[in-house]
């Protein structure tokens, strides 16, 4: 498909609900007594995945306008489904779901994917989930299809060998409805969203550094959720105003959660011009984001505690990359190579067709900034990855090129209105 997203781009816009929250909102919404209303989800094919196995499980979900409506009698009654639990593109789908029904003690299911899926590692999951007693098999003994067979589960005290949200959230989920306390310890620090949720349905959680604390048996009552919009989504039209000439974007009710907000200080270290009105909030915090461009943007360095912070944004900020005074480099993200597509070698290998160079890293890479005219009749691959397609549209638009993309159908994942956002935000030069 052909890019015709060229332009100066301008105005106010607001991106869908956060993947990550919402996820978690229809999953505790199932677990808990009670009707959850989740006000301004993200719908999308990875969200209505979560949302078609929560109804296997025999919770009542249903969506109305633009929101979703979780009635459930408690996790006590959830059901083992009838078909196997079809996970589509969803990391974060599959590996909650495999904790949350490894705690519920009375479950035999299947859960599986797309063929991305069919190559994501599971055993992070398993491993942890065997100690506390799951009876769980794999593939190969690392990927799907996950099958889970009914087994009492003890707590767990675990030290994580990565930084990874999904597994601390898949463990936490099956810690739930232990006897007992099971504590999580990251050396860096992910995404918070199941600690905050699960304190707000009433779980026995607390935080201290990046130790999370968890008094499994307390019974879930079920709570309003109001999703705020997907930072990781907000990150391909904070980079396109950063890099086309005239651009003006403000994104409103963005999440502002310091656990995902690392490209925020990313944005400032470079010197881009970005400006945040915080709104009031309890528990995940979001506000307004005022983006303009920049001509003069600083290289950046990413290392660290920062990479789990902003990991799912490392594709576009590459593109940010190409048009700063200096080389950038990513290290420490070897995390990126276990996602819907190796996705450092994705990157590389599409921007390379840019003319853009590279000197790739196990763990990262260095990029070089400046890019060439794109050879006529290149054809750019997707990968089946949200993230790799729209970093590839938004490089176009800011090199002021058409490209074709062999399959751009993996934007609905996580953004579905994408292009449309794009073409409403376009003004004609
Ligand atoms: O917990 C979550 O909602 C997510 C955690 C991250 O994955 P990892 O846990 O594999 O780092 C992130 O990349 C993914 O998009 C969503
Ligand atoms: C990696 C991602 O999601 P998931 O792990 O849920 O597939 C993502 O959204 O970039």
């Amino acid at each position: 498909m052909k890019q015709l997203l060229n332009g100066t781009f301008q105005g106010t816009v607001r991106v869908p609900g956060d993947k990550s929250i919402t996820h978690r909102a229809l999953m505790l919404g199932a677990l808990s007594e009670g009707t959850t209303q989740i006000y301004r989800p993200l719908i999308s094919a990875d969200t209505l995945r979560t949302f078609e196995n929560m109804r296997q499980l025999g919770a009542e979900v249903t969506q109305e306008g633009d929101d979703f409506k979780v009635v459930s009698k408690g996790h006590d009654h959830l059901i083992s489904p009838d078909a196997v639990l079809y996970t589509g593109n969803s990391g974060t789908t599959t590996r909650l779901i495999t904790g949350l029904l490894a705690g519920l003690n009375n479950i035999t299911a299947s859960v599986e994917g797309d063929a991305t899926i069919a190559k994501r590692p599971m055993d992070r999951v398993v491993i942890p989930l065997s100690e506390m007693g799951a009876d769980i098999s794999l593939k190969d003994g690392r990927y799907p299809p996950v099958n889970i067979h009914p087994a009492v589960l003890k707590p767990l005290e675990y030290d994580m060998p990565v930084a990874s949200a999904q597994v601390k959230s898949a463990i936490l989920f099956a810690g739930l409805f232990t006897d007992g306390e099971t504590i999580v310890r990251e050396t860096h620090q992910s995404r918070n969203h199941s600690e905050i949720m699960m304190g707000q349905f009433g779980a026995d959680i607390s935080v201290s550094g990046t130790t999370v604390k968890l008094q499994g048996g307390k019974k879930l009552s079920a709570s309003d959720v109001t999703v705020p919009g997907d930072i990781s989504s907000a990150a391909f039209l904070i980079v396109l105003a950063l890099i086309t000439k005239d651009a003006d974007i403000t994104i409103e009710n963005v999440s502002l959660n310091e656990t995902r907000s690392g490209i925020i200080d990313v944005v400032k270290a470079c010197g881009g011009k970005l400006t945040i009105t915080e709104r009031d909030s309890k528990g995940e915090k979001f506000g307004d984001i005022r983006v303009q461009y920049t001509p003069d943007l600083k290289p950046f360095h990413i290392s660290g505690d920062i990479i789990p912070r902003l990991i799912d944004e490392i594709p576009i900020l590459t593109v940010l990359a190409v048009f700063a005074d200096g080389e950038s480099t990513v290290r420490g993200a070897e995390e990126l190579r276990f996602k819907e597509t190796d996705r450092i070698t994705a990157v590389i290998a599409e921007l390379t067709k840019f003319g853009v160079s590279f000197e790739e890293y196990e763990d990262g890479f260095k990029v070089k900034p400046g890019y060439k005219k794109v050879k006529q009749d290149e054809l750019f691959k997707g990968y089946h990855d949200h993230r790799i397609i729209m970093m590839l549209i938004v490089m176009a638009a800011a090199a002021n090129t058409n490209i074709e993309i062999d399959d751009q159908s993996a934007i609905d994942v996580s953004f579905p209105s994408f292009v449309s956002d794009l073409e409403g935000l376009r003004k004609d030069r």
